[in-house]
């Protein structure tokens, strides 16, 4: 059997009395991607956030490679590359200054900062200012971020928002070649489309609740692509195996 690289059990987060993220579990192994998908408002963001350690869960566990971040924070935020929704740039700063203030933070060598540049494609843009960049070129910058540390799992909030075709493209490839290098990746993602071609696994989430998980194959063996599984999963009487555990 596959190594389990994420374990997240009966997961749950309640904000200002509102049930953000309910009872979620899964299990994702080592070199595999999960797409997590749903409408807005979902708590995507929210269950990214528990698992980069930013946000705590009410209840519920999360360990990645068998450590809980409660019981050794600095190694576990070693273990993770998260990439936010959203970011406010500094004023001024060029991409590899940003890259380098990261790689420091992280204490990995100058030296990455020129292979994560040229991962996603920014090595020529490398000394121009980031807040100059356009909103998917400011996305490749965030992607580098989340990768300089070399991280044994990479968390992902929407991450092809903003990209155009081409770079969506080459997202897709990056994912692919992580995951072949043994990295396991959970983004999410509106684009079922993207989720359909580069994950192994999808989770469906409404209102904080898992409607519907399991392997894409499976997924798309039964209503022949995301798109129509996802209506199935709100649709209720779908029939969708409801097991939480993928
Ligand atoms: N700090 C907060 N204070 C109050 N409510 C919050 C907070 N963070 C999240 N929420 C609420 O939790 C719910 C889930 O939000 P979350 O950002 O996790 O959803 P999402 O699936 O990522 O949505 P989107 O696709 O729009 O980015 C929303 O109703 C949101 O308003």
């Amino acid at each position: 059997m596959d190594k389990v690289r994420v374990s997240v059990t009966g997961v749950s987060k309640t904000i200002k009395n509102q049930a953000v993220v309910s009872d979620i579990s899964f299990a994702l192994s080592e070199g595999s991607i999960l797409a997590c998908c749903g409408g807005n408002g979902a708590g995507k963001s929210t269950l990214l956030r528990m698992l980069a350690g930013i946000t705590r869960p009410s209840s519920g566990e999360i360990a990645v490679n068998g450590m809980r971040w409660s019981e050794n924070r600095i190694a576990y935020a070693r273990q993770i590359g998260y990439m936010p929704d959203d970011y406010l740039f500094h004023h001024g700063l060029t991409a590899r200054e940003m890259l380098s203030f990261w790689a420091a933070l992280r204490k990995v060598p100058k030296s990455r900062v020129s292979e994560v540049l040229s991962r996603v494609g920014l090595e020529e843009q490398a000394n121009k200012k980031v807040d100059t960049f356009s909103k998917g070129m400011r996305q490749r910058v965030l992607f580098a971020q989340a990768l300089i540390g070399q991280p044994v799992l990479l968390l992902m909030d929407e991450p092809t928002n903003g990209l155009d075709p081409f770079w969506t493209q080459e997202f897709v490839k990056q994912l692919k070649q992580l995951r072949e290098e043994g990295c396991s990746i959970i983004f999410s993602t509106h684009q079922l489309d993207v989720a359909e071609e580069a994950a192994d696994q999808v989770i469906f989430m409404n209102n904080g609740i898992n409607v519907g998980s399991g392997s894409v194959e499976s997924f798309k063996h039964r209503y022949h692509s995301l798109y129509a599984a996802f209506h199935g999963s709100l649709g209720i009487e779908s029939g969708i195996p409801t097991s939480s555990m993928i």
